[in-house]
């Protein structure tokens, strides 16, 4: 047994979406978003399922705020549905919508809960989608507008900003390969929309910084740690371009105000080049105060040219994986965050981690016993990383409770908390309360 004991300061959480676990799609006044048009459509999502009731979290976050409170954290991760706050993306504001969310960050301020509010995590409104997404500025200015409502709002509420959560999902995951919504499946677009969020975020960080809103802002990659299969340079530089995608392609811009030569040429090659217009990489690159980092695995890859855009496949090398089929590797998180250092001891908190692991009610537990391993191995990861003199000030686990997975619909669990979504009851599960021991004791005991 190892006792890891964390800063005093340290902040732990607990991560959530608001098209994952709100429900009431169509209540308070919300408009349309794209992951509402997305499930409805055929085939898109796992058994046809989607975000109307989730976990009905809208009606009973008081609930889900009183389990926070027994978990014993001091920071909750949510995020802001743009289509509650201005349905149709960027027209009238629905003063319903803002008052939900004031009656929920008062609850969580009065439980002494930090609240780390996201402002986009994929539910863009239907309408901007449907006039060319993020690839159209009218969606930028419209982020903006929504973003600068938001800020007035909840200033001295809200202390800790995200722009974007996982903008590799937004761009490539939902517009080149069409795993997520809008799905879209053309390398071009995907460039249009990685450059137009990145411009929507250097924009809205201006205005953060303009309307003098109290707090820290940044934005949250999705890390792809891949090392190479072989020594060989086509391996490495296979696993070089899939780090890049999801990392410096976001990174570069916003740290270094370029984007990485070597995948801007990589894309030339297919015929896709980024749509920069005048003054775009001044907007994106001003500086930011924090990184969120999503971390859950990594990869050994190799080339292969047909491996899609990038030609870089990830070679299944048999360790024991989650219920999704993500190999479990604590290790990535290490080595990522020493590669992240490139653009300087910046300020990270772990702003998702956690493991899919499908165990149901027995008795009326849940021994989730390979959800506290997961967990065990990438927190005495994080101790390492924080040795090292790190800045990583906080860690907040995916995700309070099992929800809506994307694609994957209800049938993946990653949740410290079970949800049965016919009876919306919520069952702590044992990781719910092996982590409520961490934090209470601000050290990781490992059990060998
Ligand atoms: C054609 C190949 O396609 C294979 C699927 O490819 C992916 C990649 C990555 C993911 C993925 C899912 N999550 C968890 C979420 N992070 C944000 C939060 O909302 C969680 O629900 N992170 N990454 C899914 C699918």
């Amino acid at each position: 047994m190892t006792i890891f004991q964390f800063p005093q300061d340290f902040r732990w959480g607990t991560a959530t979406a608001s098209y994952q676990i709100e429900g009431a799609a169509q209540e308070g006044g919300r408009g349309v978003s794209i992951w509402d048009t997305f499930a409805r459509t055929p085939g898109k999502v796992f058994n046809g399922d989607n975000g109307d009731v989730a976990c009905d979290s809208y009606h009973r976050y008081e609930e889900d705020i009183e389990l926070m409170k027994k978990l014993g954290i001091n920071t909750y991760r949510f995020s802001i549905a743009w289509p509650r706050i201005i349905p149709d993306g960027d027209g009238e504001i629905n003063r319903e919508g803002l008052d939900f969310y004031h009656r929920f960050v008062d609850k969580l301020l009065e439980a002494g809960i930090e609240p780390f509010c996201t402002l986009y995590h994929w539910d863009l409104p239907q309408v901007l989608e449907d006039d060319g997404g993020w690839g159209n500025r009218r969606t930028v200015d419209a982020f903006v507008k929504y973003a600068e409502v938001i800020f007035k709002e909840f200033t001295g509420k809200i202390k800790f900003w995200l722009t974007f959560n996982e903008p590799w999902c937004i761009a490539f995951l939902s517009n080149l390969l069409g795993v997520h919504a809008p799905g879209n499946k053309d390398l071009q677009t995907s460039l249009n929309v990685a450059h137009g969020l990145l411009v929507a975020h250097g924009k809205a960080v201006q205005s953060f910084r303009r309307l003098g809103i109290t707090g820290q802002i940044g934005i949250a990659p999705n890390v792809c740690w891949a090392e190479p299969y072989s020594k060989s340079p086509e391996d490495q530089a296979a696993c070089d371009r899939s780090i890049a995608l999801n990392t410096d392609w976001f990174l570069d811009p916003i740290y270094k105000g370029t984007y990485p030569q070597f995948m801007v040429d990589w894309f030339a090659q297919a015929g896709a080049t980024v749509p920069i217009q005048e003054g775009d990489m001044e907007i994106i690159s001003q500086p930011i105060d924090l990184l969120g980092i999503n971390y859950y695995t990594m990869g050994i890859n190799r080339f292969n040219p047909e491996a899609g855009a990038l030609q870089s496949e990830e070679v299944d090398m048999g360790l024991t994986k989650t219920d999704i089929g993500w190999p479990i590797e604590s290790r990535g998180l290490y080595e990522f965050m020493h590669y992240l250092q490139k653009y300087g001891n910046v300020d990270v908190y772990i702003t998702e981690n956690g493991a899919c692991i499908n165990d149901d009610l027995d008795n009326g537990k849940i021994n989730d016993d390979r959800r506290i391993s997961y967990y065990e191995q990438h927190l005495a990861q994080i101790h390492r990383i924080i040795n090292d003199g790190i800045n990583l000030k906080g860690y907040m686990a995916w995700s309070l409770m099992d929800n809506f997975e994307w694609a994957e619909g209800y049938r993946m669990r990653f949740g410290l908390v079970h949800v049965d979504y016919r009876s919306l009851v919520r069952t702590p599960k044992e990781s719910f309360y092996w982590y409520q021991n961490v934090i209470k004791n601000n050290w990781l005991e490992t059990r060998n």
